[in-house]
């Protein structure tokens, strides 16, 4: 659905060159969910700009539902819906008027547009609103309302700039709700930019990291934090004696580097925490130490992004981008 080569887009501000994006790569088959998340700046929006012909590239070749970003941007936007960080409505009609209009600039008749801003309506739940004009509507219902915008040429694909930034938790997990729905019943690919590390986590099945105008990990989540992160293991002990002797066999388990030994704490970075905590612990006991407690926590995609970059993802946003 959507394959991507070297992609650069430089800007120049006064007479800086600002390079947003420095050479992505990305392949995307039909019907999957992938969130690309990455600090403020890091090259998100550009990117999608780049992949909906928004914006051409300064270097880089794409092919978008089959069509060429460069050679046939039409042929795209035909294809594709962009659900933009601004609101895509406007002030002068009401909720079914914007969504028939919006067929009709699609070049579907009068009739087709009707009928499909019904089908669009009950899709996204706007039924009861159909009425109301854009401007007296939640933003959780506005963004629902920018969805329904995108779909109403029924794409294929669907790219999503934020789609639940500045909405409140509520709002946010109905907003995923809905491409959720989307993706398992019409089996839309959907393709979405997020700084919410816990939505990319729990809601995306692929992850592509993007810092400073690349790719830096790209996987599912599972995959890259047992590759990139690891499980973390915590055992305490009785002294800081035990908790040093814990500590050298914790080095059979994991890698120097990823053992410490804190008052009578030890812990330690594991692949799979699951398979390694009974051996450790049956480790402990055949060299006399005894565990007084033990844990184990699952890394988050943060712990992905700081194993990455030394950084967290909650420190970078904010950053200025680097040039
Ligand atoms: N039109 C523009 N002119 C100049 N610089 C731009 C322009 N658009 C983006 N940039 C710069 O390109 C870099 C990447 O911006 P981009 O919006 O793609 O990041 P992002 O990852 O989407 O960030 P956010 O999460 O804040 O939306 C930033 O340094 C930004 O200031």
């Amino acid at each position: 659905m959507i394959h991507a080569r070297g992609l650069t887009r430089t800007f120049k501000v006064n007479k800086e060159r600002v390079e947003a994006v420095r050479g992505i790569d990305l392949e995307v088959e039909a019907g999957r969910l992938v969130a690309f998340l990455g600090p403020n700046g890091a090259g998100k929006s550009t990117t999608l700009r780049m992949l909906t012909t928004l914006l051409p590239p300064t270097s880089g070749t794409a092919t978008v539902a089959g069509r060429d970003i460069v050679a046939d941007p039409a042929g795209v936007r035909a294809r594709i819906g962009y659900v933009g960080q601004k609101n895509g409505a406007g002030e002068n009609f009401r909720v079914r008027d914007e969504l028939v209009t919006q067929g009709r600039c699609y070049g579907m008749t009068r009739a087709e547009a009707r009928r499909r801003a019904e089908e669009v309506l009950d899709l996204l739940e706007l039924r009861p609103l159909a009425l109301r004009r854009p401007g007296t509507l939640s933003g959780g219902q506005r963004r629902r309302l920018d969805i329904a915008l995108g779909l109403v040429h029924r794409p294929d694909l669907l790219f999503l700039d934020e789609p639940s930034t500045g909405l409140d938790p509520h709002s946010r997990a109905d907003i995923w709700q809905h491409i959720l729905r989307l993706r398992a019943e019409y089996g839309t690919t959907v393709l979405l930019t997020t700084h919410y590390l816990e939505e990319a986590d729990s809601m995306a099945e692929r992850v592509v990291i993007i810092d400073h105008g690349r790719v830096i990990a790209d996987g599912t989540t599972e995959r890259l934090k047992s590759d990139l992160a690891g499980d973390r293991i915590t055992v305490t002990v009785h002294d800081a004696q035990d908790a040093a002797r814990a500590a050298a066999v914790a080095e059979r388990f994991a890698a120097p580097g990823e053992v410490s030994a804190e008052g009578t704490a030890v812990r330690l970075r594991v692949p799979r925490a699951d398979a390694a905590l009974p051996e450790y612990l049956r480790a402990l006991e055949a060299a006399g130490v005894k565990a007084a407690a033990a844990e184990t926590a699952r890394p988050t995609l943060d712990d992905v992004f700081l194993a990455l970059t030394g950084r967290t993802l909650r420190e970078s946003d904010g950053a200025p981008a680097a040039a």
